[in-house]
């Protein structure tokens, strides 16, 4: 039997990743050990918790990977648990060094872009709209992560399909839920998942949600995003300022509905940003219009809405900001948002989706990270 060495098998394990964090199980401490027999290898791997639920895709891939260099041995894969202290060291590890509870999207050199998308009030599709940008992105190739920050709703892991998961806590980290969009995978966090109980009601007010945010932020190991989206509260409230003082680099999208009333409360979410020193970066209309089966477009909900914000924003805040599509009212956009399977990838020649792309292309066209990011009102000493 040729002879196999503790080397070739650790390269091996090397190319294994931790289903959850994404990162090779040998740099994140968790193979123990790796004993050599006659005809048997047997490795044996510490789990970040007892009972994780990923330990089958785990056994599988350690298993796959060992065999490639070790045909002629049979493979058995122990589990054993990490003590505090591994745990610690491999959360410092995935920290890289940095301080506890430091927001890497607010660091000078963060490359991550961060989007805030922001409405006047409520129901006008602004969850819709920020799970569909996110996955057209996603499915352009780049690294895509979404936090809901909407108290009032917290529709996003159903709308990706993950209502019913909890997140992963390693410490005082946590892992973002992965949510498998077709061919794309997005991390997701929700304010909802932080809550003890799914149907108990957020009456957070000002510190509560600053600390929920900032845990959002901090806690969760996102490792290297391109993008990231925030799905804010409708309105101006605290959350908003909150992102303004942790996300001075954040950039809004605003989305309104064609109503006059919408575009004004609309407007008031943008001014509001500005006032935070942050970049709107443009304008989205959902719900435009309804395609009549004679082709007629029907304006449900009337018309001009993204134009008024756009040209009002535009003379207000001094910089020209643009409307990056009008999203028309379809059944199948409100159906897959239901059944959580986004229509930019169940559905991508519907009209609603090929706008939702196209608003995707333009925003990912910017270059990625520090470009549009404003200067002042730095992070302050608590983070
Ligand atoms: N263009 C559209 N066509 C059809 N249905 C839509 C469209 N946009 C959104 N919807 C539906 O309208 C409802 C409200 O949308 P969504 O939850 O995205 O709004 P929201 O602004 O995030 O609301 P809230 O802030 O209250 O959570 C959902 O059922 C969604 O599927």
């Amino acid at each position: 039997m040729a002879d196999v060495t503790q080397e070739q098998i650790t390269e091996a394990l090397s190319t294994v990743n931790d289903p959850e964090i994404k990162r090779p199980i040998t740099e994140l401490g968790m193979v123990d050990t790796v004993t050599i027999g006659e005809t048997e290898i047997v490795v044996r791997l510490l789990l970040t918790v007892a009972g994780c639920p990923l330990k089958d895709t785990l056994t599988r891939d350690v298993t796959a990977a060992v065999v490639k260099v070790a045909p002629a041995h049979t493979v058995r894969v122990d589990m054993g648990v990490m003590t505090d202290e591994q745990r610690k060291a491999m959360q410092e590890h995935l920290r890289g060094g940095r301080a506890e509870r430091e927001i890497p999207f607010a660091q000078p050199g963060s490359l991550t872009k961060v989007y805030a998308v922001a409405s006047g009030k409520g129901g006008v599709g602004k969850s819709s709209v920020t799970v569909n940008l996110a996955v057209a992105m996603a499915k352009r190739g780049l690294k895509v992560g979404v936090l809901d920050a909407d108290i009032y709703g917290h529709s996003i892991p159903d709308m990706l399909g993950v209502g019913d998961q909890r997140p992963t806590q390693v410490e005082d980290m946590i892992m973002p839920v992965p949510a498998r969009i077709g061919d794309v995978e997005i991390k997701v966090i929700s304010i909802g998942m932080l809550k003890p109980r799914r149907d108990q009601v957020v009456a957070w007010r000002g510190p509560m949600l600053d600390r929920a945010l900032v845990q959002m932020l901090a806690d969760v190991y996102w490792g290297d995003l391109d993008a990231l989206f925030l799905d804010l509260p409708p309105g101006t409230g605290d959350m908003a300022i909150s992102m303004g003082q942790h996300l001075p680099g954040a950039e809004f999208i605003v989305v309104t509905t064609p109503q006059q009333a919408a575009a004004q409360v609309a407007e008031r979410a943008g001014t509001m940003a500005s006032m935070m020193h942050q970049r709107v970066v443009g304008v989205v209309e959902n719900m435009s219009w309804l395609l009549l089966p004679s082709g007629e477009k029907m304006e449900v909900f009337g018309s001009g809405g993204a134009a008024q914000v756009s040209s009002t924003l535009s003379a207000r805040l001094g910089y020209e900001i643009s409307v990056l599509g009008q999203v028309p009212l379809e059944e199948r956009m409100r159906e897959t948002g239901d059944s959580g399977a986004p229509i930019v990838a169940s559905d991508p020649d519907a009209e609603s989706a090929k706008v939702l792309q196209q608003i995707a292309d333009q925003l990912s066209g910017r270059s990625r990270g520090l470009a549009g990011m404003q200067l002042g009102l730095a992070p302050a000493g608590r983070l």
